[in-house]
């Protein structure tokens, strides 16, 4: 720990470091708090906090001591005592009067270059959002990505605010741990409650399970829906009793599961949360008059949401541009951000990596005002440093991924015709990062992830994780820059 002796010195003379004999120092990070002085480093490829001067919060930072200061892992612990003292590393509501994007990042060192793309722009990043998918795949944890997220608030002295979306989630008792931990955002999946079975049956059978309803239900749907036309802005939303009894079917279950989840743990929190409804990881396409009921139920009940996902026309797949009809898309687009304008939410817009083509039409009709989110276009990113840096680790991980692709697709549907995949073999290694720009070498990267980051040799020692994360940290601006670039083009096209 010699190595910081310099800089530990510069603290503690109350002045700010700057990076020299191989110790990266990062400036922006700097605090001064009752007597004591901080900031982040990197020596190799392991990060610090360093402080000096005595005072309650050098106390509780846990660390090694060297000269008259310490040097403090990344830790648990560390970040929870960081969150005491300093509040812009909380994560943080912000309701429904500013944009927001999603920025999940699947390897906790995406968030400073997602920092940089967003501060001056009009929207707020959710920095910490995983969705129990893809912490499950990874072998990750809920406080995990609150510390890396908590950290790069820090690294960067960013303090105009973040969000931390426990993301997908569906059990209440998942739901109940992220309140606990801090979340500041909620995704709520209902696609379990919603009956895609409805979609296919036959109108007897749909009629006799209606009929099969408690009295006070059906009076309770029929008296506010039956034969009404409700005016969105102008769009015009009818119930004749088909409709009616299929979308009652359909969300029905959701809806009151919505009810609970809000009434029992959101509405209950000690803190603001921001509450989203996901109905976009199911078959049944949300047609625009499904979408107002959910959202009118919602209502009716007293449950405020601050954005809901519909699942729009035509296909959001992982990591590509959207696939469908344009004008049917605009159309229905339209409609589904009127009905979210009239119920006060933002629309929110999952799988929302790579859909450039339909950007434009989204900031039009949302008016800028709207939830994105965004995951693995990040990683790719990533994938695409190691293309440049590490060729022969993106060869390795280039023919796992196609061996393994099959497993994954218990877990995304994504639709890549990998035979269109220039062979390895043909390629040179100034030509790797290319196929970042390919669809199916996208899709494969982007769903493999998991396989990739945990897969081990015989002996138990990680296959590409190791290797990985090296070649990323030791190529931190080159990775920041390639996000401030791909993920700033999703905010230029959404006009934020
Ligand atoms: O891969 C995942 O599970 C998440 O990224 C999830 O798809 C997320 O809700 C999303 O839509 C990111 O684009």
């Amino acid at each position: 720990m010699e190595q910081f002796n310099k800089v530990i010195e510069t603290l503690a003379q109350g002045n700010k470091p700057s990076s020299a004999d191989g110790v990266t120092v990062y400036e922006s990070s700097f605090e001064q708090k009752d007597g004591t002085n901080l900031v982040m480093v990197k020596s190799g490829t392991d990060k610090y906090l360093l402080a000096a001067g005595e005072s309650d919060l050098f106390s509780e930072l846990n660390g090694e001591s060297v000269g008259t200061g310490k040097v403090c892992a990344l830790s648990h612990e560390n970040r929870l005592v960081l969150n005491k003292y300093f509040d812009y590393t909380v994560p943080q509501a912000f309701g429904t009067k500013i944009a927001t994007m999603g920025l999940g990042d699947r390897l906790g060192v995406a968030s400073p270059g997602h920092i940089e793309t967003t501060r001056n722009r009009k929207v707020k990043p959710i920095l910490a959002q995983q969705s129990i998918r893809e912490l499950t795949l990874l072998n990750r944890t809920m406080t995990d990505i609150l510390d890396a997220a908590s950290f790069a608030v820090f690294q960067e002295g960013y303090k105009d605010g973040y969000g931390a979306d426990a993301d997908h989630i569906k059990l209440e008792k998942d739901i109940a741990y992220a309140i606990e931990l801090g979340f500041s955002f909620l995704t709520l999946d209902c696609s379990e409650q919603i009956r895609n079975d409805i979609e296919g049956a036959s109108s007897e059978d749909i009629q006799k399970e209606y009929a099969g309803l408690p009295v006070d239900r059906k009076e309770y749907f029929n008296s506010h829906y039956l034969n009404k036309t409700f005016d969105v802005q102008g769009l015009e939303i009818k119930f004749d009793e088909d409709s009616l009894v299929k979308n009652v079917l359909v969300y029905g279950e959701a809806i009151d599961f919505m009810e609970h989840v809000y009434n029992e743990h959101v509405a209950k929190a000690d803190k603001a949360i921001d509450f989203e409804i996901s109905i976009d990881e199911t078959e049944t396409v949300t047609a625009p008059e499904a979408h107002f009921f959910v959202a009118e139920e919602l209502r009716r009940r007293g449950v405020t949401v601050q954005s809901l996902a519909p699942r729009f026309c035509g296909e959001f797949q992982k990591g590509i541009d959207y696939i469908g009809d344009l004008e049917q898309f605009e159309k229905e687009l339209h409609e589904h951000a009127e009905i979210a304008k009239y119920f006060g939410y933002k629309l929110s817009i999952h799988s929302g990596s790579d859909k450039f083509s339909v950007f434009p039409i989204i900031g039009k009709y949302t008016e800028g005002l709207l939830h994105i989110k965004t995951a693995g276009t990040n990683w790719l990113e990533a994938v695409r440093v190691i293309a440049v840096e590490n060729p022969d680790l993106y060869r390795r991980m280039h023919v796992y991924a196609e061996d393994h692709f099959e497993e994954t697709l218990q877990y995304y549907h994504v639709t890549p015709d990998l035979d269109s995949v220039a062979p390895l073999d043909d390629t040179s290694d100034a030509d790797l990062p290319k196929y970042m720009d390919h669809d199916a070498a996208r899709q494969l990267f982007h769903v493999t992830y998991g396989i990739l980051l945990t897969a081990k040799d015989d002996s138990g020692k990680d296959l590409f994780r190791t290797e990985f994360f090296e070649t990323l940290l030791n190529n931190e601006d080159t990775y920041r820059n390639g996000l401030v670039k791909h993920i700033g083009r999703h905010l230029d096209l959404l006009g934020l």
